[in-house]
């Protein structure tokens, strides 16, 4: 599509944009609250707030609390939360056991809050790392990520999800193969209205570094993620996951992180068309935070700005620790 315009003079672009009323009618887009994915942190305890140092205004919650936080978040319109557990040290072992728990903490959690907030959609992680020492996100066979394996406990550990309440099951694991079977999975086990948002492209970034500390995983990595999570240089493999997601059951894709990987998330839309995310990291959040903390940005701005980014992108939606923050502001008006 190509919009006619005369020549200058005739064509004035800056006329559409000189007062605010003009400017509205002619805004291409708009962030919702309707287009917020909370990310929160679960820990053991009761009445227990962890806070996070490198994510400022982030802590991890204990059940109780988290009930209350996913009460403030219905309350304020947003339509999902997404759980990360910060699993007891003592549970940790190499076959990642605890990860299909029914009565583990992220299970636990999601049922209490079904049970309380059964308005709010929760969107539960399907990956291994959690639940071992070496940090890996599937089974380490004489140190090898080992692929079918690690399928086979992710299945386990999001039949166990599923069976707990969740809505929305979130593989971020970048196993081959794991969408089939969690689909197939889920539909001869009575779970068929489930959704999978595939973490469809999840690029190996140093951009999760505070998500570690948050989920009590820094230091334990031993060497890195590339040979499951994708080189941030490629951008077609990116359309091959996503095609390869989407074919085998996804009913969701997202891209991760968010802001570098801006031109994934329009073509992976102009493309496939799909409902498509992003997820804006740990580190996206702490680089705006300590910049504004600083005062050499306005704080609030940059986030809203980031998260505009992502609709104009084509996103549907974004996963973002900004989400009670920004939803307050966009319920102000
Ligand atoms: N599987 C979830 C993540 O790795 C989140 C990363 C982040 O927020 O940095």
């Amino acid at each position: 599509m190509r919009p006619t315009q005369s020549p200058f003079p005739g064509t004035r672009l800056r006329r559409t944009r000189a007062t605010p009323a003009l400017r509205a009618l002619v805004r291409e887009d708009r962030l919702s609250v309707d287009d917020l994915i909370w990310p929160i942190f679960v820990c053991d305890g009761e009445n227990t707030r962890q806070p996070i140092p490198s994510m400022p205004g982030v802590e991890r919650l204990s059940v109780d609390l988290l009930v209350e936080a996913a009460r403030q978040a219905a309350d304020l319109g947003i339509p999902a939360i997404c759980l990360f557990p910060y699993t007891d040290p003592a549970l940790k072992t190499p076959g990642c056991e605890e990860a299909w728990n029914p009565d583990n903490l992220s299970n636990r959690a999601t049922r209490a809050i079904k049970a309380a907030v059964p308005e709010i959609a929760i969107m539960t992680d399907i990956a291994l790392d959690p639940y071992n020492t070496h940090g890996h996100d599937g089974i380490v066979v004489n140190g090898e990520v080992v692929n079918d394996e690690s399928v086979e406990a992710l299945v386990k550990m999001g039949m166990a999800q599923a069976e707990a309440g969740a809505d929305i099951l979130g593989p971020s694991d970048m196993m081959d193969g794991r969408i089939g079977a969690l689909r197939q999975a889920l539909e001869t086990n009575g779970h068929k209205n489930v959704t999978i948002m595939s973490y469809a492209a999840k690029y190996a970034s140093a951009f999760y570094g505070p998500f570690r500390d948050a989920v009590g995983a820094s230091g334990a990595l031993t060497g890195d993620k590339k040979t499951y999570q994708m080189d941030p240089l490629n951008r077609r493999e990116a359309m091959r996951l996503i095609e390869r997601d989407l074919s085998e059951g996804a009913d969701m894709v997202m891209v991760k992180p968010g802001m570098p990987y801006l031109d994934i998330c329009r073509e992976a839309k102009d493309t496939f068309g799909a409902p498509t995310y992003a997820y804006q990291v740990s580190g996206e959040y702490a680089m705006i935070k300590a910049a504004a903390a600083n005062g050499w940005i306005d704080g609030e701005r940059v986030m809203l700005e980031s998260l505009m980014a992502f609709r104009r992108a084509g996103c549907d939606g974004v996963l973002t620790y900004f989400a009670p923050e920004v939803a307050r502001i966009l319920n102000r008006g």
